[in-house]
């Protein structure tokens, strides 16, 4: 029991815990000041029951591994790799949501709106999804930064397969709004998120 309490478990959870706090209360943030907050719904919390299950499949994990082989936890050049992901991802995520301002809707937008604009500069110029090439590598860097491997393959592949079926339904109204700007934008820039074009 008092490897659960120690150093490492102690400030591996504690990182844990500031990055989820700080990326769901942050993207409310960010949207209630992008679209105000009679727009915005605690949907924007970004919380589904999906993620908290998934979530709490990784903290037990960590569990069982800090308790049965806590050895698992000292490679400390992992755990910090992965903070580094979580603070990358982070950064990335947000600069794509200041960037894009209101064309940043956590629901996909599926009616074209007058105000709607193609982002391409910024972030926007080097990849077509930052926001979800950010949460890869944000969602992705809590699982290495617990030095936890079941969670984090299982994370490379949710997330992952969870964007290569958003990405081209998103797209498929971004060519409906914006038409051949979309397309020669598509041909130009890659998605950012590997083996998805
Ligand atoms: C959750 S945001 C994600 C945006 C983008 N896929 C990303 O990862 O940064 C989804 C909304 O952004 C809009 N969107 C995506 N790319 C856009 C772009 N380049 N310009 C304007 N709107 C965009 C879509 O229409 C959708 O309503």
């Amino acid at each position: 029991m008092s490897e659960i309490f120690s150093y490492t478990a102690c400030r591996q959870l504690s990182q844990m815990f500031l990055a989820i706090i700080f990326f769901h209360s942050s993207e409310y943030v960010l949207a209630v000041a992008m679209h105000g907050r009679s727009n915005v719904s605690l949907k924007s919390l970004l919380i589904s029951k999906h993620y908290i299950l998934a979530m709490f499949l990784s903290l037990l994990e960590y569990f069982i591994e800090v308790v049965l082989f806590p050895g698992m936890k000292e490679h400390w050049w992992i755990s910090n790799l992965g903070l580094a992901m979580v603070i990358i991802g982070e950064i990335m995520r947000k600069t794509a949501i200041i960037t894009a301002g209101q064309a940043f809707t956590h629901l996909i937008r599926t009616h074209p709106e007058e105000q709607h604009k193609l982002i391409t500069h910024g972030i926007y110029r080097l990849v077509r999804h930052p926001g979800y090439c950010g949460f890869l590598i944000w969602s992705v860097g809590t699982q290495i930064m617990l030095c936890n491997p079941i969670s984090t393959f299982a994370f490379v592949i949710v997330v992952w397969i969870f964007f290569a079926k958003r990405i081209p339904y998103e797209e498929y109204f971004l060519r409906q709004f914006f038409g051949s700007q979309y397309a020669e934008y598509a041909q130009r820039v890659p998605s950012g998120v590997p083996f998805v074009n």
